[in-house]
């Protein structure tokens, strides 16, 4: 499998190449040249394998230049560190499936592909003798979950950007209470988009990215996405097991359009996916491109579910390079435009294709807390106010035709304050959080200036 970048720039190149290089080195993302596609077979006996398994078997097809053997060592080490011996395993209420992705290290979906892209990275540096350092925006989970997937790890240092005091108080000190000297964590005083331009902007200088040997977590990196295409195939397995249904939807709580990104690309793989549900909170660009055609910016209003505050939603890029037949000229034109009008337009037939890859909601801070009290009534289940948001686009919009799978992308715990107003009472703390609040910290507060991460990043590269 070769890799090509969305603006046209780079092509050719093996995934080992894909996941050092990160961001493309024309500014781009990378794509695989040929997405291979499954038979309804092949999907139905991939279904039934165990979680690690199921991850070698989708990974492999992407990841031809890795040894087997040393592709599936990597995939059961990952694996192997979460607290659910299904890894994410699927609960039943409601009649939802709720899709737990939170049985990580970290809590949050984000394990998911970053215990993997940690490992891949140790590998692929100690293979060719390499350090990096990585660098990477968080609106909250991807920042704690890449920290633990190469903390203490030869050869890489780790440089994370959160927006200042607009993460949650336990996402921040799973960043912060981090201490081993590998680790910088640094406070943005902006947003979450303000910290992603930032590290695109330090990526895109590529004789500065060659000479730091700089490295991506964020879903910049292809490795992140394609680790999350794998649960679609797991939890359609296990429903169509359970129900004996041809076609699964999905709900999908969407911030940078990752997530979601990964359901598109299994579903062009053959996954018989009925409806991919794009739900946003408050900031709500990504709903109104797919009801309305309407891709226009607007700032950043802070809500329930602080890891979807983002408006300029990074694999956005990836999608329009489909949507403008993977034409890379087409998507350099649009990235330009929306950098300078803020805004994009779209055909006629260009909205009637978006609306047959997605339905979208957007969902209110009040829906948000309405859907936790209201499934915690029926169900004694506690949602984290991401996967209800998630939750409250898939009663909405499903039509009932076939089963409903609502990605569960956080554990409740990381969102005690949101969970509290929904219900009156705290939900239950895991382990690997107990006394979080009491030991040391290390962050700095930064501007939210290129410069000053720039610097500070030349001051303590490994
Ligand atoms: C808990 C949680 N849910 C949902 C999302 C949205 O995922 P994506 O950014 O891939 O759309 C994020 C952040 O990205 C998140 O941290
Ligand atoms: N919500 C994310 C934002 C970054 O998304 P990514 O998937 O591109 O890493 C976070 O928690 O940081």
């Amino acid at each position: 499998m070769r890799y090509q970048s969305t603006r046209g720039g780079v092509s050719g190149i093996s995934f080992k190449d894909a996941v050092l290089m990160g961001l493309a080195d024309d500014g781009g993302l990378l794509l695989p040249e040929t997405i291979p596609t499954l038979s309804e077979g092949d999907i139905e006996a991939l279904g039934r394998l165990a979680y690690p398994e199921l991850a070698f078997q989708i990974i492999s097809l992407y990841a031809g230049d890795v040894p087997s053997a040393d592709l599936k060592s990597l995939i059961d080490r990952s694996y192997a560190t979460f607290t659910h011996p299904d890894v994410t395993p699927l609960a039943h209420q409601d009649g939802i499936y709720i899709l737990e992705l939170f049985h990580g290290p970290t809590l949050a979906f984000k394990d998911v592909a970053l215990q993997f892209l940690g490992n891949l990275f140790e590998y692929l540096l100690a293979e060719r003798d390499q350090k990096m350092n990585i660098l990477g925006a968080t609106s909250g989970d991807t920042g704690s979950a890449a920290i633990a997937g190469v903390r203490g790890k030869q050869n890489i240092n780790i440089f994370i950007l959160h927006p200042h005091g607009k993460v949650s108080p336990i996402q921040e000190l799973q960043m912060t209470t981090v201490t081993d000297a590998n680790v910088f964590n640094l406070a943005v005083e902006g947003t979450f988009d303000d910290a992603q331009a930032i590290v695109k902007e330090i990526f895109g200088d590529v004789a500065f990215k060659n000479q730091y040997a700089l490295g991506a977590v964020n879903s910049i990196n292809w490795a992140r996405v394609l680790a999350q295409v794998v649960y679609y195939f797991y939890a359609f397995g296990r429903v169509q097991r359970l129900t004996g249904c041809r076609e699964v939807s999905f709900s999908v709580p969407t911030g940078n359009f990752g997530d979601i990104f990964a359901g598109y690309i299994a579903r062009r793989m053959g996954l018989p996916i009925h409806q991919l549900i794009l739900a946003t909170n408050e900031n709500n660009i990504l709903a109104r491109f797919v009801r309305d055609g309407d891709y226009s910016l607007g700032e950043v209003v802070a809500t329930l579910s602080p890891s979807m505050d983002i408006q300029i939603a990074s694999n956005f890029e990836r999608y329009l390079f489909y949507l403008h037949g993977e034409d890379g000229n087409a998507v350099i034109q649009a990235m330009a435009d929306f950098r300078q009008q803020g805004r994009l337009e779209f055909t006629v037939t260009q909205q009637e294709r978006v609306r047959e890859d997605f339905a979208a909601l957007s969902v209110s801070n009040e829906q948000t807390l309405d859907t936790i009290r209201s499934f915690h009534e029926q169900t004694g289940y506690v949602l984290d106010p991401h996967t209800a948001v998630g939750v409250r686009a898939a009663r909405e919009l499903s039509g009932g035709e076939c089963p409903v799978v609502c990605l569960a992308t956080a554990h409740p715990a990381k969102f005690g304050d949101a969970v509290r107003q929904a219900i009156s009472k705290d939900p239950k703390r895991p382990a690997s959080l107990e006394g979080i609040e009491d030991r040391p910290k290390r962050s700095e507060i930064i501007p939210a200036e290129v410069n000053a991460v720039r610097d500070f990043l030349v001051k303590n590269a490994c």
